[in-house]
């Protein structure tokens, strides 16, 4: 048999953004009220096994798929690669990793192309793709929009126990850090690393892993991040707001987390920044700065470092979870209330120049 290639020697593929997320959800008409009825994204397509969304910017299929299952869990996170030849380097940079590798005809998921689907060296189920179907974008249907509405998927963000080892891996597939967090023994927290031109397509959050923590999509206003919180309140559902809303430290974003009905976590995210140029500096924050996550120093609720959802291999298998060796963020920030604020906390330290 051939030499296994030296790591390196085979270029990744390339990769445009992250595209569409595949949750397992165990009961579809209770998913599908959450996320068209409350927060508003558009049905593509519907069946007896899955409901395919979109938001209001978006001319490709879909980018969530809701999936009839037994339990919750990720079985998919699809990133969009830059023409039909990148899906073929998809698949030899990942055969070369030896990890496992399942090539996908066209229409294997609705709307999709041809496509690569392998467990990555992390253990996250990822796809890769560029032939999609195009159908209506709805971005000037203000008739059809509401005033919370979704313009695109933003970002993926991964728990996982080794969040050095992570970055160097997506470091590899040609993503740039944007900003980090890091303890005074330069401990790796979390990173945050970018394809497209905003702060991330891909958030690397250190934990029990590998979980996904959230999927996110983005609006164009405060104002709409806001009117989901308010719906939510208006039909008595403000129990799915989970952090915030708020104004994250790390990316500027306005934000706000809630749970859909099989706790999967969705952000919607609002005013991050541009970071096209090639000399885009780093912004890295100390984990006892309180504004790092929250801006105006709320706190972080313990769930949203402690909770996420079970992730598949490609038979449809949960994966083994593995416990973060390194100090835990939570752990490092948390004062006496169990929340991730100590009003005598250490000096803020802000994000270094
Ligand atoms: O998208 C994000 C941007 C910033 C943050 S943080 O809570 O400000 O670190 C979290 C997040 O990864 O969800
Ligand atoms: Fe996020």
């Amino acid at each position: 048999p051939a030499p296994a290639p030296r790591p390196g020697a085979i270029p990744p593929p390339d990769i445009v953004r992250a595209a569409y997320a595949e949750l397992v959800v165990t009961d579809p008409a209770a998913s599908r009220e959450f996320y068209v009825d409350l927060l508003g994204l558009v049905v593509t397509h519907e069946d007896e096994d899955a409901v395919y969304l979109r938001a209001f910017e978006e001319y490709l299929h879909h980018s969530l798929v809701l999936r009839r299952g037994e339990s919750p869990a990720l079985a998919a996170l699809a990133y969009r690669v830059r023409s039909p030849g990148e899906v073929d380097a998809a698949e030899r940079y990942y055969r070369a990793l030896g990890v496992p590798v399942e090539r996908r005809a066209a229409g294997a998921t609705r709307g999709i192309g041809p496509a690569v689907r392998v467990v990555d060296p992390l253990g996250f189920p990822l796809e890769f793709f560029y032939a999609a179907e195009h159908v209506p974008r709805l971005h000037q249907s203000y008739d059809l929009h509401g005033a919370g509405a979704i313009a695109r998927l933003d970002h993926f963000n991964i728990v996982v126990p080794d969040v050095a080892r992570a970055e160097r891996y997506y470091r590899d597939l040609g993503f740039r850090v944007t900003e980090d967090i890091r303890g005074a023994d330069d401990t790796l927290y979390a990173s945050w690393l970018h394809r497209k031109d905003t702060v991330h397509d891909i958030a690397l959050t250190g934990g029990d892993g590998p979980r996904l923590h959230h999927i996110a999509f983005s609006t164009h206003e405060r104002g709409q991040v806001l009117h989901v919180c308010d719906l939510l309140g208006a039909r008595r559902r403000s129990a799915h707001i989970e952090r915030g809303p708020g104004r994250h430290g790390v990316s500027n974003a306005f934000y706000v987390y809630v749970r859909d009905p099989d706790l999967h976590r969705v952000e919607i995210y609002t005013t991050d920044y541009y970071t096209g140029d090639p000399d885009h500096p780093v912004l890295s924050w100390d984990v006892r700065d309180n504004q790092r996550r929250d801006w105006w120093g709320n706190p972080v609720v313990p769930s949203w470092y402690a909770e996420a959802s079970t992730v598949l291999d490609l038979a449809g298998k949960p994966q083994p979870v593995f416990a973060r060796e390194e100090n835990s963020e939570a752990e490092v920030t948390v004062g006496a209330d169990g929340f991730s604020f100590a009003r005598d906390a250490s000096p803020q330290v802000g994000p270094s120049t």
